[in-house]
């Protein structure tokens, strides 16, 4: 067992997609030891060194002093369902194992009626008793969600709720009280200097919330317990060793209402670790467990930007930046 975090040990990944998502193709970031197993240090790209601080500040948490106790031992996850043709989304619905399903809509915008019939399939092949959120990730202008999200919500055979319609809070605040569907708030959560004037604004009626942009499951904690609303927690595209930090913070979150986006290691073509500790939903559930899975090196391939992301690190490390 080591007894500190050596960084010029952490070691890069890469893993392609299966689909397309959120504008990349492959997944990278690093993997970090420390004396209580390993982290997650995954921030996007185009992400600047203050804001990848967070995702390495939830790294060494995850690597040093490890999570909060549990106060649940399974949760409940959705599938993700990609901005795919319809008989792919249905089939997704159809087959993975959960209850509920996230559906991205607003891809691109001429979407609508590629939305439609996506939420439409999705239904058919959840069947009536499932739940169907949707997320446009700040797509659209006010007008656009009011007059889109009634459509949406009958395609979908009612939507448990929209994920982030519209990017400014101030949106969010007017498209909820137009429309009769629940608001969620993503990137005004993760994103915004201030996570709090979500609830203040009266903006959502969900908080979603991600362990890595946030800082850790400490602080996204204080960020659920503060904003008062309920949570769904949601990655950010990590393998399973990140994974293990959000299902540790859905784990110790005081209430659970809804399913988690846990579920997106579908998403990714391989993962780090192997078998039977890789976190793939079983019947729509993902175990808490106390430690990351520790990845197997035979698993693990190499950024082909292996400098840049050493760079990224140590730049972090350097400035001290962990200690905000
Ligand atoms: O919530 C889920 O079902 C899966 C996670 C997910 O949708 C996301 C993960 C990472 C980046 C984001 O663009 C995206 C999201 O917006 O919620
Ligand atoms: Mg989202």
């Amino acid at each position: 067992m080591k007894t500190m975090i050596d960084f010029h040990e952490a070691r890069t990944f890469a893993i392609p997609l299966t689909t397309r998502f959120r504008g990349i193709d492959v997944r990278e970031g690093m993997l970090i030891e420390g004396p209580a197993g390993w982290g997650e240090f995954s921030p996007f790209p185009e992400y600047d060194d203050r804001e990848s601080a967070n995702w390495l500040t939830s790294a060494i948490e995850a690597c040093t002093v490890g999570w909060p106790d549990p106060v649940r031992g399974r949760i409940p996850i959705n599938a993700t369902v990609p901005a795919v043709g319809p008989e792919a989304a249905r089939e997704i619905a159809a087959t993975s194992g959960c209850s509920t399903v996230k559906v991205k809509v607003a891809d691109h915008p001429e979407s609508l009626a590629e939305d439609l019939a996506r939420l439409e399939a999705v239904r058919d092949g959840l069947g009536p008793s499932g739940a169907v959120r949707c997320d446009a990730n700040g797509a659209w202008d006010v007008d656009t969600a009011v007059r889109v999200i009634p459509a949406l919500d009958r395609a979908a055979g009612g939507l448990e709720y929209v994920e982030q319609p519209c990017a400014t809070v101030a949106e969010l605040a007017t498209v909820r009280r137009r429309v009769d569907v629940r608001i969620a708030a993503d990137e005004s959560i993760r994103r915004a200097e201030d996570p709090l004037r979500v609830a203040v604004a009266e903006a959502a009626d969900i908080a979603v919330i991600k362990v890595a942009p946030l800082g850790g499951v400490r602080r996204a904690l204080r960020v659920a317990e503060a904003c008062g609303l309920p949570c769904v927690v949601s990655s950010a595209l990590e393998t399973s060793v990140g994974l293990a930090a959000g299902l540790a913070l859905a784990g110790a979150l005081p209430s659970l209402d809804f399913a988690c986006g846990l579920g997106t290691l579908s998403l990714l073509g391989s993962d780090v670790v192997g078998g039977a500790r890789s976190l793939v939903p079983v019947d729509g559930f993902l175990p808490v467990s106390p430690v990351s899975p520790t990845p197997d090196p035979g698993l693990v391939r190499a950024s082909e930007r292996e400098g840049w992301w050493r760079e990224r690190l140590d730049r972090l490390v350097v400035q001290g930046r962990v200690l905000d």
